[in-house]
């Protein structure tokens, strides 16, 4: 057992102990730092020592539901990997839950496909003589399809959870899964009883971020059966994903939960994160701050939160490293300019233009970010593009097992996302598994040179070669624009946004996929503002760059700090009470200042430093001898 697990008690986790007592379902809502999932993990505990020889004699076991598997690693490490706790993150925990109901599943494809069809009706129903050809070409196309699939749709007995959608070959996507589970939840009395009965206590952590249906669903549950715990750790303010629910609605019966305290931040980072927060939702100002023990006695860490604002130019990289170098002499923390693990230093950017140069995957990069749709960019920065599942999920994680030798995985991942291990293709009465398996070895090695840093291959090439060979399932919309790819009629004129963007996406070098994939995994100081959730650093530097984020107009720093008007679209969603991007980069702002255990470094490049620096200064954001000039950073050298 360790970290978390045996911090001391708030009133809080007295609080929270009740409801687990009396079975009282609750929603704690608390701030940045102020021990939720530590809340959490000592419930999980607590309950274990309490009830856990019951319940365990029961077959029951407590759920608890994490944003990611970095969390749900975490949260394991701290009660010791018990199978009581099932730990994981909504889509795995859905589809064990729904897997059984395979007859419900297959109406509710059933009924998808239908939909799909009426919904191309629609459209055709709406082409004029000003629609493109190939738009009626491919509402056609799509539309032989979804027959196709109607008619042939009863010879389907079974469905797999994959990566990608396959009806016909009984393979289910994620997105079917967050769609279909949630439904057939509300709809299905039985599955609401065997949920609660299996886990009697049910948790849910970072619910800010977790999709409202999947919210909906569980409330359903709580309100029908009896003896049920519903649990939510979140905080609205830590909403940084577009799909996520924002504040659960605290039912009648249930308990808030507050924390006001912050045990993470030193003092000089909590101000500067509670004055963040007071322009947004107003929250009552978050206590205490990290304490350390010296001679006997616990004391508040000071730390250290400054900004540097910078001029914008092509010296972005130089200028970081100078504000790291200066931060290394005034803090006397050499550590500022390490790049190792070691040092507990992250560079947070929102766009990652440097870093896509630096680890060679600049052309994906620009694939999906310049002239790109708002939700193809920000599932690129977030790793969950589903254009890209194939390599995160299966090819890279594969041949990264095939290259180190370790073939127990490599055979996992191919039975787990090749169509020639599936069941039903080794039931085909001509399949020979060992002859598949040759097979296999000799694709295995094409693969990996196809994937070798000094390989010519492009993305369309090796997944051309994958699918040809029957060696993935790809998602409908991948698998469409490949084969359209080959036909070369991607170079119409007449292509949509995505339609653009995944034909870039095909021609990029295929190699730049492990350059985007060490970013995603954090191998360099850099790291996106949305992949940070939940996690602490000692020093983290915060790059504010409009520019570098420029392609997305979900997000504006110099807007949030007062630097520049809001936009038409801002004032109209002000004025109908909706979001504004405003609200949304004071969110992310907040989050990423709050990472910061000692201290914080925010560094704001833009075009007139001059006004910058008078508008950040009236924010009172920052204290004013913590507001820095280039000017300061460099009269220090
Ligand atoms: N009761 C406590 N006493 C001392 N330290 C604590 C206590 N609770 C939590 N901490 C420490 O405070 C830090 C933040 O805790 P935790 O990650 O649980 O907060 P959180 O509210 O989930 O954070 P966030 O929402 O910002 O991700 C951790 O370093 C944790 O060890």
């Amino acid at each position: 057992m360790s970290g978390r697990i045996n911090k001391p008690d708030t009133p809080a986790d007295k609080k929270l102990r009740n409801c687990l007592k009396t079975k009282t379902s609750f929603v704690m809502i608390a701030g940045a730092g102020s021990g939720k999932t530590t809340s959490l993990i000592k419930s999980l505990k607590y309950i274990e020592e309490t009830e856990g020889i019951n319940l365990r004699q029961e077959g029951k076991k407590i759920a608890c539901i994490t944003y990611t598997t970095a969390a749900e690693k975490e949260i394991l490490d701290d009660v010791g990997h018990d199978s009581f706790f099932h730990v994981s993150t909504i889509h795995s925990f859905l589809w064990e839950l729904i897997r059984p109901f395979q007859k419900d599943i297959k109406k509710w494809v059933s009924s998808k496909i239908d939909s799909k069809l009426e919904e191309l009706q629609e459209a055709r129903a709406k082409f004029s003589n000003r629609t493109w050809q190939s738009t009626r070409d491919n509402n056609k196309l799509e539309t032989a399809k979804y027959l196709h699939m109607k008619e042939n749709f009863h010879t389907v007995s079974e469905f797999q959870y994959e990566t990608g959608s396959k009806y016909l070959d009984g393979i289910l996507g994620h997105s079917d899964i967050i769609a279909m589970a949630p439904q057939m939840i509300i709809s299905n009395p039985l599955l609401q009883i065997i949920l609660s009965n299996k886990y009697p206590y049910f948790f849910i952590d970072e619910s800010q971020d977790t999709i409202p249906e999947f919210v909906k669903a569980m409330k359903v549950v709580q309100m029908n059966v009896k003896n049920f715990c519903l649990g939510f750790f979140g905080d609205p303010m830590q909403k940084i994903y577009h799909t996520g629910s924002g504040a659960i609605v605290i039912e009648t019966g249930w308990q808030e939960i507050r924390k006001p305290e912050n045990f993470r931040c030193s003092k000089n980072v909590l101000d500067v994160i509670n004055k963040i927060r007071a322009l947004g939702d107003g929250l009552k100002k978050q206590t205490g701050g990290r304490k350390m023990f010296v001679d006997g006695e616990w004391q508040l860490i000071n730390g250290s939160a400054q900004i540097f604002i910078l001029q914008a130019d092509e010296r972005h990289a130089e200028k970081i490293a100078l504000v790291r170098s200066y931060l290394a002499d005034q803090l006397k923390d050499p550590l500022w300019k390490s790049d190792k693990k070691e040092a507990d230093l992250k560079v947070l950017v929102i766009e990652h233009r440097i870093a896509a140069n630096r680890l060679k995957f600049a052309e994906l990069y620009s694939a999906f970010k310049d002239s790109s749709t708002d939700s193809l960019s920000m599932s690129f920065s977030e790793g969950t593009s589903w254009a890209l599942m194939p390599f995160l999920k299966y090819i890279l994680p594969l041949i990264n097992a095939y290259r180190n030798g370790e073939h127990f995985q490599v055979v996992n991942l191919l039975r787990q996302y090749c169509p020639l291990l599936q069941k039903s293709h080794l039931q085909l009465p001509e399949s020979e598994p060992s002859k598949i398996l040759n097979e296999l070895k000799v694709h295995l090695e094409i693969i990996n040179k196809l994937l070798k840093i000094e390989s010519p291959a492009t993305v369309e090439n090796l997944f051309s070669y994958l699918e040809s060979n029957n060696l993935i399932s790809f998602d409908d919309r991948i698998r469409t624009r490949l084969n359209k790819a080959s036909k070369g009629s991607l170079e119409d004129e007449d292509i949509s946004v995505t339609d653009q963007v995944i034909a870039n996406f095909f021609k990029c070098p295929v190699f730049q996929v492990w350059g985007y994939e060490r970013y995603l995994n954090e191998e360099s100081p850099y790291s996106t503002q949305h992949s940070i959730k939940g996690a602490e650093f000692n020093r983290v530097m915060v790059v504010l760059d409009d520019e570098e984020g420029r392609r997305s107009t979900s997000y504006s720093y110099e807007r949030l700090l007062g630097i520049k008007e809001l936009s038409d679209t801002d004032v109209t969603n002000a004025g109908n009470g909706r979001e504004t991007s405003q609200d949304r980069t004071r969110r992310l702002f907040y989050v990423c200042c709050s990472r910061a255990l000692t201290d914080l470094a925010v560094v704001l490049f833009t075009n007139d430093p001059r006004s910058a620096k008078k508008a950040v200064t009236e924010t009172g954001i920052f204290k004013k001898n913590s507001i820095k000039i280039e000017l300061d950073i460099s009269n220090e050298k």
